[in-house]
């Protein structure tokens, strides 16, 4: 049976964000994971997660400033000191976290913008080579435009190019089966192909990003899918809850002896 991590950004809204550490363990989780942890010290998130016998499986780089609507600092034009800077930030956090891995956002920029995609590229190497130094993978995450209008990596193929073109054995692909299926259908097909290059699995309905089993797609049937490839890691449920987040929880019931 697949392992699932709750991902704090979506889930346990009705707590403020140090107080959903508690309420995941509470709801019977043992890992998390979280966009951002950079409104808070670093020790701070830490006391949350040995206090509840938690552990986080992910986050992300900083993203530059989000208000502004930038998502990612990889591919932006002048801004490579400051995205080596939220490199180190982000690896300050992780040696104190024990996070495994890092999601790099690559920034909005049309994907035909040469320059941008050389910047992208030698961010990528950069990170990936900063994070390997630190024993951890570096990941990327193709996202739909419908959610993220203007990102850089769109394509699922695109991204498994560059971690080919890259060749790093920590540069790894986050595969968000939500995102997989508004961009390219075709999921267990995609699955299969692209598992060997797959750092970690997220997981939400389509088209309303809630509860897995309240979409389009059998979600069950995915995740019976994960076993079978082999996949060992956990699955992040970033996926925005229909109603009260535990009270929503009634579908990994769905899972028991499957
Ligand atoms: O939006 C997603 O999907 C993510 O996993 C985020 O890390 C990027 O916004
Ligand atoms: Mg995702």
């Amino acid at each position: 049976m697949p392992r699932f991590a709750a991902n704090l950004t979506m889930m346990f809204n009705e707590h403020a964000f140090l107080d959903r550490f508690e309420a995941a363990a509470n709801a019977g989780f043992d890992a998390v994971e979280f966009l951002f942890p950079y409104d808070f010290p670093a020790e701070a998130i830490g006391e949350k997660l040995s206090a509840n016998g938690l552990s986080v499986v992910l986050f992300n780089l900083p993203p530059g400033d989000w208000s502004k609507g930038e998502r990612g600092l990889a591919a932006l034009e002048g801004r490579q000191a400051e995205f080596r800077a939220s490199v180190e930030t982000a690896l300050s956090y992780a040696r104190i976290l024990g996070v495994p891995r890092l999601h790099m956002m690559a920034g909005i920029a049309e994907r035909t913008d040469v320059a941008a995609a050389a910047r992208y590229r030698e961010a990528l190497a950069h990170a990936a080579d900063a994070a390997g130094e630190n024993g951890l993978d570096l990941l990327i995450e193709p996202l739909n435009p419908r959610d993220m209008s203007g990102y850089f990596l769109n394509d699922f193929d695109q991204a498994a190019e560059l971690i080919a073109a890259l060749d790093r054995p920590n540069l790894k692909l986050q595969f968000d089966i939500y995102h997989r299926q508004i961009l390219h259908g075709d999921m267990l097909k995609g699955l299969e192909r692209l598992m060997p290059i797959t750092g970690h699995i997220q997981t939400a309905s389509v088209p309303g990003r809630n509860e897995p089993g309240t979409g389009e797609l059998d979600d069950f049937r995915i995740f019976a899918a994960l076993d079978e490839l082999g996949y060992a890691g956990h699955i992040g449920c970033e996926y925005r809850p229909l109603c009260d987040t535990v009270a929503g929880l009634g579908w990994r019931e769905r899972l028991q002896g499957s």
